[in-house]
């Protein structure tokens, strides 16, 4: 019985809010840093609020632009975190080393297609310029990962689910 409920524990849910990874960007908690901070935050919950409520609404997309290190990550994890979704996932470049890019591109489809099978989903696209490969020089990126992000920023849930995607830009 010991070995059963032991072997529970360990099994982690392919489903569901990826409380761990979102618990992980944002390691020592929240500071309050003025005003502004505390508006965006505001608002970006209000999003999840409308994909929640309103039916006229079944993807809401929300693009969080600044510096390096201001943040961007650690807010849109407690955007995820406050807002008790079923299913909310971060998609980042970390968990994408050395893949190639047919088998990154799958990823991310994977993640908008399990998105969709729960009625309401965040999916967090982090450092949207890494998972692009973009380089300033060139400039180059990856037209195939882009390609595939176009359509799926695009592409509607099913009837009844609704999903917000938030892209994290620097
Ligand atoms: N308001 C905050 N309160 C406490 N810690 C914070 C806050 N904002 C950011 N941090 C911490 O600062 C570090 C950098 O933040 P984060 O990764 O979210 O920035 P970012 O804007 O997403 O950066 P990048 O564009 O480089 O990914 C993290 O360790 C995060 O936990």
């Amino acid at each position: 019985m010991d070995d059963f409920l032991n072997a529970l524990q360990e099994i982690l849910p392919a489903f569901g809010a990826s409380m761990d990874d979102l618990e992980r960007c944002r390691l020592n908690g929240i500071v309050e840093f003025g005003g502004r901070h505390a508006h965006i935050f505001k608002r970006t919950m209000l999003l999840a609020e409308q994909v929640k409520v309103s039916r006229g609404s079944p993807l809401v997309t929300c693009l969080l632009e600044g510096p390096s290190g201001s943040g961007k990550t650690a807010m849109a994890s407690s955007v995820g975190i406050s807002s008790d979704f079923p299913y909310v996932k971060i998609v980042s470049a970390e968990s994408m080393i050395g893949l190639s890019e047919s088998t990154k591109c799958a990823q991310i489809v994977k993640v908008f297609e399990d998105a969709y099978k729960s009625p309401l989903s965040i999916v967090i696209l982090d450092d949207i310029q890494r998972l692009l490969e973009y380089v300033a020089i060139g400039p180059r990126f990856s037209n195939l990962i882009s390609q595939t992000s176009m359509v799926l920023l695009k592409r509607l849930p099913p009837k009844v689910f609704s999903s917000l995607v938030l892209i994290i830009d620097s």
